[in-house]
């Protein structure tokens, strides 16, 4: 294995797969850290963890003991995957996680860059936007576990980490890899040790990879690792593996516990042809509505392709974390679908569509998957993903990513039908 990723949540971490499978890297996504080896044909891990939200101390520990695995795997540089809209909180993770991987890596000139062109994502002057907005006025503000509230991602990592953060700007970024590399080498030495790099297009991300080469932590979106594999590639040290995709037969299910616009967009457009089960929060947290109940439903539906779901606008979402609590209103929701994900399975899916990064965490503990197999690309930023020895496919979509008909194109994907 040569490049070794830690993702802070599923669905990123098959985005990012799925980014360097297109780089012709063959590539593993791994649910949690692995108890045993790697098989040898590996060239790019993602070990995902379900760190986003957890507490600090949490996420710094298992992301700490995902980089020991990898490096015992022969991993010669390393990639910390987050959110391309950066999903966290002031007190949050992505900070603290950068810092101590560096620190374990001895590495300085630590890339930040959640930039994804292809998603609408892009950083000017280290401010982060979503197509024509700011990000704080893109509907992240309103995000039921992260709102973010400030687009300045210089001042949003100060906040979450000691060490000094800098800026590599777009009128370095725009001249190619070796003004980037020499603008990285004066931040270092100006003490700045987490550099956020401006990204416009794909073609800033190919150059910034390529000034990465021998950068042994780069932190980020998907995007950054777009030119990563062309760096072991120029070594010798790759080939161009191409992936293919053997349908799966036997029923399709989607469940989404994801609120984002874009989901509930494809709710909507689901639930227009197909049966729909919504999860209301005051029924699940009353009893009414139940693991069980809604089993029993998804088994009189299978034959229809059934949607489940607890997705909903932002002021019903609001409502119901003030009455409940934030926390413990998101863990029974992730239970209930991780419960119903195993119902599913046993009730015979074998196609399986799951929206939202910490939904997602939680259907894929509930299969208790060890390890995906990566496959080609549904919509930008989500594969099709294949259960380890199983004939069992699953998409991972992150929530503000895929077109309003994403739930039936992956399910038909996924059955090779479609495509
Ligand atoms: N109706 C609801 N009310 C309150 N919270 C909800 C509701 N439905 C889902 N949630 C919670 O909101 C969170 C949604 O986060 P999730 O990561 O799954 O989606 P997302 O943030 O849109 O996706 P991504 O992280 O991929 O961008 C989960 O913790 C989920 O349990
Ligand atoms: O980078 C993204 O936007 C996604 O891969 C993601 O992490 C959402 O959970």
């Amino acid at each position: 294995m040569l490049l070794g990723c830690i993702g802070d949540d599923f669905t990123g971490s098959s985005d990012l797969a799925n980014t360097l499978v297109k780089g012709g890297m063959a590539t593993t996504q791994y649910c949690g850290i692995p108890q045993g080896k790697a098989d040898a044909d590996v060239e790019a891990g993602v070990v995902a963890l379900k760190t986003r939200s957890v507490p600090v101390e949490e996420a710094v520990t298992q992301s700490l003991q995902a980089l020991e695995w990898l490096k015992e795997q022969g991993c010669r540089q390393f990639f910390f995957k987050y959110c391309s809209t950066f999903d966290s909180t002031k007190a949050g993770n992505i900070g603290p996680v950068a810092e101590a991987l560096s620190k374990a890596l001895g590495a300085s000139q630590v890339i930040v860059c959640p930039a994804f062109p292809g998603a609408g994502r892009t950083i000017y002057q280290g401010h982060l936007f979503v197509g024509d907005r700011l990000l704080n006025e893109s509907g992240m503000e309103a995000h039921p576990l992260t709102p973010m509230t400030d687009p300045d991602i210089r001042r949003w990592l100060q906040y979450q980490t000691a060490l000094s953060v800098g800026l590599v700007p777009f009128s370095d970024v725009r001249r190619g890899a070796e003004a980037i590399a020499e603008a990285m080498r004066r931040q270092d030495q100006a003490g700045h040790k987490l550099l956020v790099v401006d990204a416009l297009q794909n073609e800033d991300l190919f150059a910034i990879g390529e000034a990465a080469a021998d950068l042994p932590l780069i932190t980020g979106g998907s995007g950054v690792a777009l030119g990563l594999p062309e760096n072991f590639r120029r070594k010798g040290l790759i080939g161009n593996r191409q992936v293919a995709w053997q349908g799966i037969d036997g029923p399709g299910a989607v469940l989404s516990g994801s609120c984002s616009r874009a989901t509930r967009g494809q709710v909507a457009h689901y639930r227009a042809n197909h049966p729909a089960l919504e999860i209301d929060a005051d029924a699940l947290m009353a009893g009414d509505m139940t693991v069980a109940k809604a089993s029993a439903w998804l088994a009189e539906n299978l034959a229809a392709e059934p949607l489940v779901f607890s997705s909903a606008e932002p002021e019903v979402v609001g409502k119901a974390q003030q009455k409940y609590g934030l926390g413990e209103l998101a863990h029974r929701i992730e239970t209930f679908f991780a419960e119903l994900a195993a119902e599913a399975r046993r009730h015979g899916v074998r196609r399986l569509v799951s929206a939202g990064g910490e939904t997602s965490g939680a259907v894929v503990q509930g299969l208790a998957c060890e390890a995906l197999q990566v496959g080609p690309e549904i919509d930008p930023g989500v594969p099709m993903l294949r259960v380890g020895g199983q004939d069992f496919g699953l998409a991972l979509k992150s929530g503000n990513f895929g077109a309003e008909d994403f739930f039936a194109k992956a399910l038909g994907m996924l059955k090779g039908t479609a495509g």
